[in-house]
């Protein structure tokens, strides 16, 4: 360990404190102006970050998070006197902890405080600006992850969160006790607005609670985004005469600026939709101006996580989607793409049930395997309802109800869309296999075990689930995942 603070010494291991040598003209080594604190014991309202750095050949972990903590906060390469201007103790964020990662040579994990005093109030976009504003780029480092963060209490009480949370959710919905099940319509893009809601009804009549616009799909030539509100309210309403249920369909609402965003969520709303849709890549003051309207307007927000991957997927560089989701969970949505484990995209079982905690918990609780190295209080910040979208079909549904419980929405695109007895048969295939494994699970059977039998059994008595089964039954992306924990168990003392 060493001492910080030994008054005057320049060695690698010291902070220079003595004024006349730490504030000559040139270049201190992060640690020694003071960003590396071994002995700093973490405040109950301080912000922690742990990164996942890899130092360039010859560069020392602990001067690799030092810096870490100096560009995240308030450093240059070279020392300023206007730092004595400030309080700079406190503005200087502190790495007290470094260690290899397990089993990846070259890799260190690098734990870092930032006093909350650094932090704007209720801003995203102010606290990524700090964690990831610059340092992701810095020269000395080859990569660098921001793996997962504690956001403190009196920190999170500045955020106001969902608009509507999954409680309230299913009471304007009045859906209780099972997954919801929600349809992507396809293909992506070029239909016309009259197919377009065409598509939207037979989903919703064949026995979904949603349907959901695709994360491209905004105003195009092929269809307008006023024309297509139109067509798809008009088969919200109708499906929902026809079957006495509330129904819904993700409008997304995302456009080229915010003026854009506000006229197409209050058209939305004058049409009487339940339900808004924006992508991750409006930005996060876009996101929180949504997050305010929603609330004003009494409006379920949906967030499609496009983009993520360009920057959550790669274990050694980037930032874990878990980060995000606690981001998106304190700005302020309702709905969030989570992951599937069992489909089409990216996700280790662990890895996303992690993601799913801090989407639902009132209080998250560390937890290594899956990925969280953090306790996180929450609050009572309201719960997001986490989304299972992605390659996914009728015959894992037994793998999604074991692997994420009720409060998820279960969406199947081509899992609906492409059965061979259309839409509406997809839909019935879905609800009906949703149906009967929820009341397995009641009945207290083994649904992970006996999953497809309990299918099968269902299966007789409806052909689109029969049909759904035999198109789709062998499907699945078995492929290694990128980002997985690498840590199996969480020691009681860490
Ligand atoms: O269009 C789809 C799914 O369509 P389909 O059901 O036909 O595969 C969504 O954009 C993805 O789920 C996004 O991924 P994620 O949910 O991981 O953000
Ligand atoms: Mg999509």
């Amino acid at each position: 360990m060493n001492k910080p603070y030994e008054e005057g010494l320049i060695t690698d291991a010291t902070v220079v404190t003595n004024e006349k040598k730490r504030y000559s003209a040139g270049v201190l080594k992060y640690r020694q102006m003071g960003y590396w604190e071994p002995d700093y014991v973490p405040k109950d309202t301080d912000v922690l970050c742990l990164f996942r750095i890899t130092p360039q050949e010859g560069v020392d972990p602990v001067e690799a998070a030092a810096a870490v903590a100096g560009e995240s906060s308030t450093a240059t390469w070279t020392v300023v006197w206007t730092d004595r201007l400030t309080a700079c103790d406190s503005y200087r964020a502190k790495a007290y902890q470094v260690e290899p990662v397990p089993g990846i040579p070259g890799q260190y994990f690098a734990w870092v405080a930032y006093d909350i005093i650094l932090f704007e109030e209720g801003s995203i976009a102010n606290m990524t600006a700090s964690l990831i504003g610059n340092v992701f780029s810095f020269k000395p480092l080859k990569a660098a992850r921001l793996e997962d963060i504690r956001i403190p209490v009196a920190y999170v009480k500045t955020f106001k969160g969902p608009p509507t949370g999954l409680i309230v959710e299913r009471e304007r919905l009045d859906k209780f006790g099972r997954p919801l099940l929600g349809a992507t319509t396809k293909p992506k893009l070029g239909l016309s607005g009259r197919n377009y809601g065409r598509v939207v009804y037979e989903g919703l009549k064949g026995g979904l609670d949603f349907m959901k616009d695709d994360e491209n799909i905004n105003s195009q030539p092929f269809m307008h985004w006023r024309d297509r509100y139109l067509y798809v309210m008009d088969a919200v309403n109708k499906a929902s005469a026809a079957t006495g249920e509330v129904k819904g369909s993700y409008l997304n609402v995302t456009g080229a600026t915010m003026e854009d965003i506000y006229e197409r969520a209050e058209f939305a709303k004058e049409l009487g939709s339940v339900i808004v849709m924006i992508d991750l890549v409006i930005g996060w003051s876009a996101i929180q101006s949504m997050c305010n309207w929603a609330r004003r307007n009494d409006m379920i927000l949906h967030l499609h996580r496009a983009g993520h991957g360009t920057y959550t997927r790669q274990k050694n560089h980037g930032v874990s989607f878990r980060v995000i989701a606690k981001w998106l969970r304190c700005a302020g949505v309702d709905h969030m793409h989570t992951g599937t484990a069992v489909g089409k995209l990216e996700g280790d079982p662990m890895t996303v049930q992690g993601y799913y905690n801090v989407c639902r918990d009132s209080f998250t609780k560390k937890d290594l395997p899956r990925g969280l190295f953090y306790d996180q209080d929450w609050a009572d910040l309201k719960k997001v309802m986490p989304v299972a979208s992605g390659g996914i079909h009728a015959g894992q549904m037994h793998q999604l109800i074991d692997l994420f419980g009720d409060d998820v929405v279960l969406q199947f695109g081509g899992g609906t869309i492409g059965h061979p007895g259309g839409i509406q048969a997809g839909a019935v295939a879905n609800r009906v296999a949703l149906e009967c494994m929820v009341k397995a699970r009641n009945e207290g059977r083994d649904i992970k075990n006996e999953g497809p039998e309990i299918l099968q059994a269902a299966a007789r008595f409806c052909t689109p689930l029969k049909q759904a089964l035999d198109t789709w039954g062998e499907i699945s992306f078995n492929y290694t995942p990128t980002d997985t924990s690498d840590y199996a168990t969480t020691p009681s003392v860490a």
